[in-house]
């Protein structure tokens, strides 16, 4: 066990929707792995409850099954599997009647004195028959905390009334809304890079940053989750948290402590600057596109459409934005932001671009000065890149070189990278909302989004299509290159 990773206190961890994908390929897996590395002190519980009829072994085998196919290889130990899979249990329970709640309770009360954490790891249509349930079979001790995953709405409006609903039962205190880029390393060390160095603060504003770059790139396509995604999009799915949240990390100003009301305090002024998108300017800031067959590094793929069987459907599997915060610190610095499915690889980094030098001492042969780039990486390769121009080694004049500071955490310190999950789960535990959305956040987010989608929707704009394997529709690149900027495409 590394020095840092401290035991959290016992738990008992309810996961409805315990049998779903979530739960299979994310949730066990990341407990799983906190124990592996020491963290789940006895008596600590997790707890699945869906509909399905299952006994507690027959949960214990779903489990193991799951950790065989989501874990990487060696990371799967009999012995530990076996002392995992000890700690879980299976009710029965309905959201929708009163099936099952009893025996959950009956279960519960022998952990009377431990935190208790539901996730809700089911459709956000039942989150507020859950609740109520949970409220209705007294399940809620001084200790409980309630877990909600995202969409949280699919407007202002729903967002709005999903947030009452669960306000009934819960205390703002007691709910984590759980956004898990949030958890990703490189996004927590984003703080790091901003607040524990002199080095950047000092430049992070409209004098010293040119512009901001945010990519999220997926080479998946739809998987198995058209339902869902149709209805949803990219600007849902994608840019209203996750790149939002982003966003509000690379743009807040610096809060007085990690405490979580300080940092999204901050992270909310961020989203209520952002410079609002209307009729009048959204097909001059926005690009939606939509993936035609094409090709990924597995061979051919085939489009939306047919991914859909045969589907007509106006909805953007990418989309672009030139977003601007309207306030001192980033007055006239664009965050082009983008994201899509089928793209040409899976990766996502935030580039912050540095103004050019204002003057250059040095005559032509010394080349080209290509102004600053600090390149966060999310995903793959998680690290951070700062870009310096140096002299050519060697006896041959003053020729300057671009070169990079990369530290990829990998190499730098020879471990894994644990899962975002694995951090947030037992943040619920430790009762640490820093890293989860406060009610406003979300909702401010929305008021920023809304008006995009009813702004298409006035204007009727089209999907661009895009061949999938490629980075987005031609209208992307224009987005940036109008303002005589390119995209940063390194894979
Ligand atoms: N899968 C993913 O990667 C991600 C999912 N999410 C969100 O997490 C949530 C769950 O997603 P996912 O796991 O993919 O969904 P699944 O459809 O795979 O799982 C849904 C789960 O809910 C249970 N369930 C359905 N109806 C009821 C009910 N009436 N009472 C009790 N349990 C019920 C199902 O079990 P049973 O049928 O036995 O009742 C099942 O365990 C969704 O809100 C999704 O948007 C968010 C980010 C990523
Ligand atoms: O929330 C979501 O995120 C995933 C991408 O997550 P990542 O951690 O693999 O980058 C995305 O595929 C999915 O559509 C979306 O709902």
């Amino acid at each position: 066990m590394s020095s840092q990773i401290i035991p959290v206190e016992p738990f008992d961890y309810v996961v409805f929707g315990g049998t779903g994908d979530l739960a299979e390929r994310k949730l066990l897996p990341a407990l799983y792995h906190r124990q592996l590395d020491g963290q789940l002190s006895n008596p600590t519980r997790i707890i699945g409850a869906s509909r399905s009829v299952l006994s507690h072994e027959e949960y214990r085998k779903f489990a193991r099954d799951a950790l065989k196919e989501h874990l990487k290889q060696g990371e799967y130990d009999e012995a530990q599997v076996k002392i995992f899979t000890d700690r879980l249990f299976y009710v029965p329970v309905d959201a929708k009647s009163d099936n099952g709640w009893d025996q959950l309770k009956q279960l519960l009360d022998e952990g009377k004195d431990r935190v208790r954490a539901f996730y809700l790891a089911v459709a956000p249509a039942i989150f507020g028959d859950i609740s109520e349930k949970i409220r209705d079979h007294k399940l809620i001790t001084k200790m409980t905390r309630i877990v909600v995953e995202k969409p949280i709405g699919r407007d202002l409006a729903s967002a709005l009334e999903l947030n009452d609903t669960i306000g009934k039962v819960f205390k703002e205190e007691q709910i984590f809304r759980i956004d898990h880029y949030l958890g990703k390393e490189t996004v927590q060390n984003l703080m790091a890079l901003r607040f524990a160095n002199t080095l950047y603060e000092p430049l992070w504003n409209s004098s010293y940053i040119d512009h901001v770059q945010i990519t999220v790139a997926e080479s998946v396509g739809l998987e198995s989750r058209a339902g869902y995604y149709d209805k949803a999009g990219a600007l849902r799915d994608m840019v209203q948290n996750h790149i939002l949240q982003l966003l509000c990390l690379v743009a807040m100003e610096v809060p007085p402590s990690m405490n979580a009301e300080a940092v999204r305090d901050e992270k909310l002024k961020v989203l209520r600057a952002l410079k609002p998108i209307n009729p009048s300017n959204v097909e001059r800031l926005t690009v939606r596109g939509q993936y035609k067959a094409g090709a990924s590094a597995g061979g051919a793929v085939k489009g939306y459409l047919e991914e859909l069987e045969g589907g007509v459907s106006n909805t953007e599997t990418f989309v672009a934005i030139k977003a601007e915060i309207s306030n001192w610190r980033w007055a006239g610095v664009p965050f082009y932001i983008r994201t899509g499915k089928r793209m040409a690889g899976r990766m996502s980094e935030i580039v912050v671009s540095f103004k050019p030098i204002p003057h250059s001492i040095f005559d032509e042969a010394a080349g080209r000065i290509a102004a600053n780039q600090l390149i966060i990486r999310l995903q793959p390769d998680e690290g951070v890149k700062q870009s310096l121009m140096i002299k050519d080694p060697g006896p041959g004049g003053m020729r300057l070189r671009n070169v990079s500071l990369d530290m990829t955490f990998a190499e730098a310190f020879n471990a894994r990278s644990a899962d975002a999950y694995e951090r947030l789960l037992l943040d619920v535990v430790r009762n640490n909302q820093t890293l989860f959305m406060r009610r406003d956040e979300v909702e401010a987010a929305w008021k920023w989004v809304d008006p995009i989608l009813k702004s298409w929707e006035a204007v009727g704009q089209p999907v661009q299509a895009y061949t999938a394997g490629t980075w987005g529709p031609s209208q992307a690149i224009a987005l940036i290159e109008r303002d005589g900027r390119t995209w940063h495409e390194v894979i």
